[in-house]
């Protein structure tokens, strides 16, 4: 007999549980496949539990028993030997419950971790062994990736006949990670040959249920579902699920309900939980037909404000815009920073740039203060965003409070390392890199967020990134940048330019690029700031003169600042004859410093355009 043909006749069969948690709960933390040759009664065991509680069908312990993922242990090269114990072992726990060769995704959540190349190699070598060796079916579980388990699933079903369980795993109700309804793809691998096609792992039974109410019978193959217990909870240090066996029994029906006709467990599951599935569906065979229920879709709508909302990118094609960071304060006072936008405000700049915990040390939120800027003073504000202090869930709620907040520029950034800053022992999350983040906003833009999930609104962010033209090779710098560009950037601020010779050959390096650059302009304060500059800040080089003009203040700050200023006026000239934007740093707060180079661009430079307009 084949577990197929029992389906045929109408027959739902039992699922083995969860193997990993168990041998979690018990303490076994290195490789729970390598058990299989060091500790094969207590295997033995587990299968003996499944089997005692009404399990009809047992998988070998083979989830993660190929050379990918054995590699991790410096296990890679012995494969055969870990497979060929897991059969055996669970042949001389069944009697005549059938033995299934598990293998379980190796890209995980990550999309494209592995090559698929790799994949093959690695599926082929663990499918040949676990073939050899008798089992009356393999089944593929627990795959994030669709086209990891397409991949995988047609080798397997050209090796051999045998019933092929093929299960993937839920990243929201009705959809897999990349937004592939359930119902397709599952489809999906019915067309392949699967046999069994279905869901396992992540998500409890609510999910699965929910899931499954929007996928019809197949017409050839039969469903399965093997949900985990519950959502994990982390506490005393170790990962526990909490359902107890109880709301098994009741999801028993739901699952029978919906079609399914294989039915386990998976992470968190134990023989109590697949004892309840059987004792309830013992006697009773699946159901034939059912109401598939329509997924009603979000309706997507455009973001009112856009289309009123001209950004800065747009604006600066057309006439020189200037902005002006302005740090947040490190206490609690806001007063300073505020009388400094108000008079920044008034000397005309287009935009005020906050940075996001400059050099890792914490600051107001500049969110928090962009908001308050544009209300009170109706000053546009351009937040940064760094990868270093929020991961992927910060993230996106990140964006979705400024898209909240009416802010529409941001500037993306990797951010300084927290190794620099105050709290050297904070962690940098870098979950994404300034491409990544880049990317993940423009894909807001599309109202979606990383995983594709419906935002219900496009936000209408306009994404500014960093260009350091501070390095000896600018070609790789622009290079950057143009990678930048193909993620989606539509503008560029500079790190600040300290020489004429440097801001012509960024002209040169750039003239090609059709995005606007902000080309960074930072007064220098005395000659310690110029000599810290040029010394100890990476990239940043300050000509000769420049340092020997400062050198001759060092005595008198005041006179210091006042040749810091004209050396910024001097560079400003060249790059407002040369580019339509102007970013200027505000050194220390200083605010009075950028409010005088703001008036006096103003002043002298009352075109439109750069006399040889790049970026419009
Ligand atoms: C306009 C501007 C605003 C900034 N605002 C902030 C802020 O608000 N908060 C904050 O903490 N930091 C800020 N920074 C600092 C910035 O985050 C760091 O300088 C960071 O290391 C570089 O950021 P990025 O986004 O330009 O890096 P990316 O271009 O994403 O570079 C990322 C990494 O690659 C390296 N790299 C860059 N260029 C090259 C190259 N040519 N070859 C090889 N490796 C390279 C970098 O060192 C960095 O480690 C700002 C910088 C600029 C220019
Ligand atoms: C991580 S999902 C797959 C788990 C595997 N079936 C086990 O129970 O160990
Ligand atoms: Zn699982």
């Amino acid at each position: 007999m084949s577990l197929v043909t029992d389906l045929k006749h109408n027959k739902i069969l039992i699922g083995d549980g969860a193997m990993g948690t168990l041998l979690y709960s018990y303490g076994s933390d290195f490789c729970y496949e390598e058990l299989n040759l060091s500790q094969p009664e207590q295997i033995y065991n587990i299968h003996r539990a499944y089997l005692n509680a009404g399990a009809d069908i047992i998988q070998t312990n083979t989830y993660a028993a190929n050379y990918s993922k054995l590699e991790r242990y410096g296990l890679q090269d012995q494969v055969k030997e870990i497979n060929k114990a897991a059969v055996q072992i669970a042949r001389r726990a069944a009697k005549n419950e059938y033995v299934v060769g598990t293998i379980g995704g190796i890209r995980g959540i990550k999309p494209n971790s592995i090559s698929l190349d790799e994949i093959k190699r690695s599926f082929r070598e663990q499918l040949y062994c676990l073939l050899m060796e008798n089992v009356d079916g393999i089944q593929l579980e627990t795959y994030y990736d669709l086209q990891e388990l397409e991949t995988v699933l047609e080798i397997a079903r050209k090796e051999t006949s045998l019933p092929m369980i093929a299960q993937v795993s839920l990243q929201e109700i009705g959809f897999l990670q990349d937004r592939t309804p359930i119902s397709e793809a599952l489809l999906r691998l019915e067309e392949i040959g699967a046999d069994v096609v279905g869901l396992n792992c992540r998500l409890g039974p609510y999910h699965m249920l929910k899931t499954l109410e929007e996928v019809p019978i197949p017409k050839k193959a039969f469903i399965s579902a093997f949900p985990n217990a519950s959502l994990p909870s982390y506490s005393d240090g170790k990962f526990q699920y909490e359902s107890d066996a109880e709301y098994f029994k009741e999801c028993a029906h739901l699952f029978r309900e919906q079609g399914v006709s294989v039915l386990g467990g998976c992470c968190g599951t134990t023989p109590e939980h697949i004892r309840a599935f059987s004792n309830e569906l013992k006697n009773l065979q699946p159901v034939k037909e059912k109401e598939v229920k329509q997924r009603q879709r979000d309706i997507v709508i455009q973001s009112a404000s856009k289309s009123m909302y001209v950004p800065l990118c747009e604006e600066v094609k057309k006439k020189q815009s200037i902005i002006v960071e302005l740090d947040p304060p490190r206490k609690l006072d806001t007063s300073g920073f505020m009388e400094g936008a108000k008079a920044l405000k008034e000397a005309g700049i287009d935009a005020l740039t906050l940075a996001d915990n400059s050099l890792a040390s914490p600051r107001i939120c500049n969110s928090a203060l962009g908001s308050i800027v544009q209300s009170e003073l109706n000053l546009r504000p351009l937040v940064h965003i760094t990868c270093r202090d929020r991961n992927l869930i910060g993230l996106q709620s990140h964006l979705m409070g400024l898209h909240t907040q009416g802010i529409r520029e941001i500037l993306a950034v990797t951010g300084d390392p927290a190794s620099v800053g105050d709290f050297p022992g904070a962690s940098s999350v870098y979950d994404v890199t300034s491409f990544e983040l880049i990317k993940l906003i423009k894909q807001f833009n599309q109202g979606l967020s990383l995983s594709g999930k419906e935002l219900g609104e496009k936000t209408s962010f306009s994404v500014g990134a960093a260009f350091n033209p501070n390095i000896r090779l600018i070609d790789k710098a622009v290079e950057r940048l143009e990678k930048k560009i193909e993620y989606g950037a539509d503008y560029f601020i500079s790190q600040p330019i300290f020489s004429e010779e440097k801001l012509i050959e960024t002209y040169e390096a750039t003239k090609h690029i059709d995005k606007p650059i902000y080309i960074g302009i930072m007064p220098l304060t005395s000659s310690q700031n110029a000599e810290f500059l040029h010394h100890e800040v990476p990239g940043i080089k300050l000509s000769d003169s420049v340092r020997e003009q400062m050198g001759k203040f060092k005595e008198s700050p005041k006179q210091a600042s006042v040749e810091g200023l004209n050396i910024a006026k001097s560079l400003l000239d060249t790059a407002m004859d040369l580019f339509n934007g102007i970013y200027l740093i505000t050194p220390f707060m200083r605010y009075e410093l950028t409010v005088e180079l703001a008036k006096y661009a103003r002043m002298n430079h009352p075109s439109l355009l750069a006399r040889r307009s790049q970026n419009a």
